[in-house]
């Protein structure tokens, strides 16, 4: 019997060259799990940064679930990327202009913009240490010491949470960071219980940042938009810019206000590459 899975649709996306795939499971009584998620990324053309698994709401009022899986079969309660590119999906099936998901992180909303420029309201940034979560009571969460140590790395940083966990070092030169080097190192250190995704983000202005994030479960990435959010939510506390910035990144710009209801808006581009079909094969050997 073919696996419940083979045979879906899915649309292979980038928000920002962030590099997302979208399964639309409304309707089916399926789910995704960590074992098949990274099976979907073995797919030939399919490797993912993340898996957006789009699901029936629980409650009416919102328009669909968001499930999102990094692509070593983690979870993650918030992907701004992913859901801009989720909306998308959602804008071109039913030519839906906004809508509301249901996620881990609670309910977020994304709207079309332009046709292939979306925006999604993250919330409220978390600023205890509890919410990121870090594994102790750190004081000043916007100027924290890495302690222990990791060599090579700066001493400081903020911590900040979208829903996911944030440390963002500013450095005068984001692209001369070793991202491969200091990443795993800090994505597991022992301040992050659940780790973490690292940024190193240089002020080129105060409305003009460029940012290198290690991903939390992927590594390096082109684009992360809870990362610019944490970013900019750091550079303002800390007194380095004003509540509106362009995040630049390697695979796009990210527009990033914090606005005075304290919610986080991103805006930026999404892009459809192709749409394909997940293949049997891809989960032979897992049970159907
Ligand atoms: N690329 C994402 C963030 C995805 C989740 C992250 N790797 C985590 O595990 O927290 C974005 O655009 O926000």
């Amino acid at each position: 019997m073919p696996h419940a899975l083979a045979g879906r649709p899915v649309l292979r996306m980038n928000g920002a060259g962030n590099e997302i795939l979208v399964l639309d499971l409304r309707g089916a009584a399926l789910s995704v799990s960590p074992q098949e998620a990274r099976a979907i990324a073995t797919q030939a053309g399919l490797a993912y940064d993340q898996l957006m698994v789009i699901h029936d709401p629980r409650e009416r009022s919102a328009d669909a679930a968001l499930t999102i899986y990094n692509v070593d079969g983690s979870l993650s309660a918030a992907c701004g990327n992913g859901t801009r590119c989720a909306a998308f999906a959602l804008a071109r099936a039913e030519g839906a202009p906004a809508v509301v998901f249901e996620t881990d992180a609670g309910r977020v909303a994304s709207w079309r913009e332009e046709e292939f420029y979306f925006r999604v309201d993250m919330g409220r940034p978390r600023l205890a240490w509890r919410e990121i979560p870090l594994a102790r009571d750190v004081g000043d969460l916007a100027d924290v010491a890495l302690d222990p140590p990791v060599p090579g790395a700066p001493a400081r940083f903020s911590a900040v949470g979208m829903g996911n966990p944030h440390a963002v070092f500013f450095v005068a030169d984001a692209e001369g960071v070793d991202l491969l080097g200091l990443g795993p190192k800090i994505e597991r250190h022992p301040l992050f219980p659940e780790r973490v995704n690292v940024s190193f983000a240089e002020m080129r202005a105060r409305d003009d940042i460029l940012l290198r994030v290690f991903e939390r479960g992927v590594g390096p990435t082109k684009a992360c938009g809870s990362a610019a959010c944490a970013t900019l939510v750091a550079a303002a506390q800390t007194g380095r810019a004003e509540r509106r910035a362009r995040v630049r990144l390697p695979g796009g710009d990210l527009t990033i206000e914090w606005r005075d209801d304290d919610h986080v808006h991103m805006s930026g581009p999404v892009a459809l590459e192709f749409e394909t079909t997940l293949a049997a094969r891809t989960f032979e050997g897992l049970a159907a």
